[in-house]
């Protein structure tokens, strides 16, 4: 157990290591997640309300978070997702928005020991609690309430649209963006360039997309495991072939799996605005924006990995030029981040341009 240099402490977290670990509190509650962190110096307002961090403690790694304040232009989806947040220092107007928004957020502690121990033992479950009447044993009753992220076995229902939702662009291409927790960035990055986005609910049917008659079908990133997207794995796998597809962290993980590949959890994930990927095919290597604790082991026979991550060669890029398929692990449309591979976007509409893509080809064996 170590301390924070405050003398009377109001936090605990029950780490699933065994330790507690005292912090100020400054939004108060009960809650558990899982802790994992994230090393974006900016953009904690796109973080903290991209829905894939749901069932998730986000710990920041950047040691004074609220320090160009908060606007809710910024804002990644309609609330704060994680289930408390932890930093080193939160600026008061940080916490006042957690605090409206019911989100338990603790800081001063050491969070360098907090990003090290998740670095050295994986992402692990946590107890929080916080408040003037907070004990250690409190946040041990959160902790053994904890379910792993697996466990939660329909996220999607807790993050995706309600209704089917139009964004219009002012070109002629249609996507169908499958909301699996998507940030508004991905809707907003394709409307730019021309495109008009239905969003649809991630247990959306066949029906309801082929009435759409998209021209691309496009997975979104989401939270949890991507085992649990049944209805959305069907959905693919009614589609590829037919349309282009296109897939975004989750919706990669999606993808690879409903075309036949394996995904695996990570020991602790990536999580941060500077996770550099190489192009296999150019050499190039961008700097990235993510945000996953899953990928995908195998890509199965029908995608090819191109590109990868540099730190740890994990499949950052999956394509099928015969299927018209492409997908990334990490964030193109950014926010937070570098903007160096929004080019993504005009390559997923590319696709519905190449020749002899049409809705009749079916190159996967029924
Ligand atoms: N940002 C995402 O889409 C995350 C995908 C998945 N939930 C993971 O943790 O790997």
């Amino acid at each position: 157990m170590f301390r924070s240099f405050l003398v009377m402490s109001d936090a605990y977290l029950a780490l699933e290591d065994g330790r507690v670990v005292e912090a100020r509190g400054r939004v108060p509650g009960r809650t558990r997640g899982e802790l994992v962190f994230t090393t974006a110096y900016t953009g904690y307002e796109e973080s903290l309300t991209d829905p894939s961090y749901e069932e998730q403690v986000l710990t920041f790694s950047y040691p004074l978070i609220g320090n160009y304040g908060v606007r809710a232009e910024r804002f990644e989806s309609d609330r704060v997702h994680p289930r408390a947040a932890v930093a080193r220092e939160f600026t008061d107007e940080v916490v006042e928005w957690l605090a409206e928004e019911d989100v338990p957020a603790v800081d001063h502690l050491d969070t360098r020991d907090l990003v090290t121990s998740i670095r050295e033992e994986g992402a692990m479950k946590v107890g929080i609690a916080v408040g003037e009447d907070a004990t250690p044993e409190d946040a041990k009753e959160e902790l053994s309430k904890c379910k792993g992220m697996s466990d939660h076995v329909d996220i999607g229902a807790q993050v995706t649209t309600p209704e089917l939702t139009t964004f219009e662009g002012d070109g002629d291409t249609t996507v169908a963006l499958v909301d699996c927790g998507a940030k508004q960035s991905i809707a907003d990055s394709l409307v730019d360039r021309g495109a008009t986005v239905h969003v649809l609910p991630y247990d959306a049917t066949a029906e309801d997309v082929s009435e759409l008659e998209p021209d691309v079908l496009f997975i979104s990133n989401g939270p949890g495991d991507p085992k649990n997207y049944t209805a959305t794995r069907e959905l693919v796998e009614e589609f590829a072939g037919d349309i282009p597809l296109a897939g975004i962290c989750l919706g990669q993980q999606i993808v690879a799996s409903a075309l036949g590949g394996t995904t695996e959890k990570m020991a602790f994930g990536h999580r941060g605005v500077n996770q550099p990927v190489r192009d296999l095919q150019t050499g190039k290597v961008v700097m990235t924006t993510q945000n996953h604790g899953y990928t995908v082991a195998d890509p199965g026979e029908h995608l090819d990995v191109t590109q990868v991550n540099v730190n740890d060669d994990t499949a950052e890029g999956l394509a099928s030029e015969e299927l018209s398929v492409i997908t990334r692990q990490y964030h193109p449309e950014a926010h937070p981040g570098p903007h160096d591979s929004l080019g993504f976007f005009d390559d997923v509409l590319a696709m519905t341009e190449s020749e002899g893509n049409g809705r009749k080809r079916r190159v996967i064996a029924d």
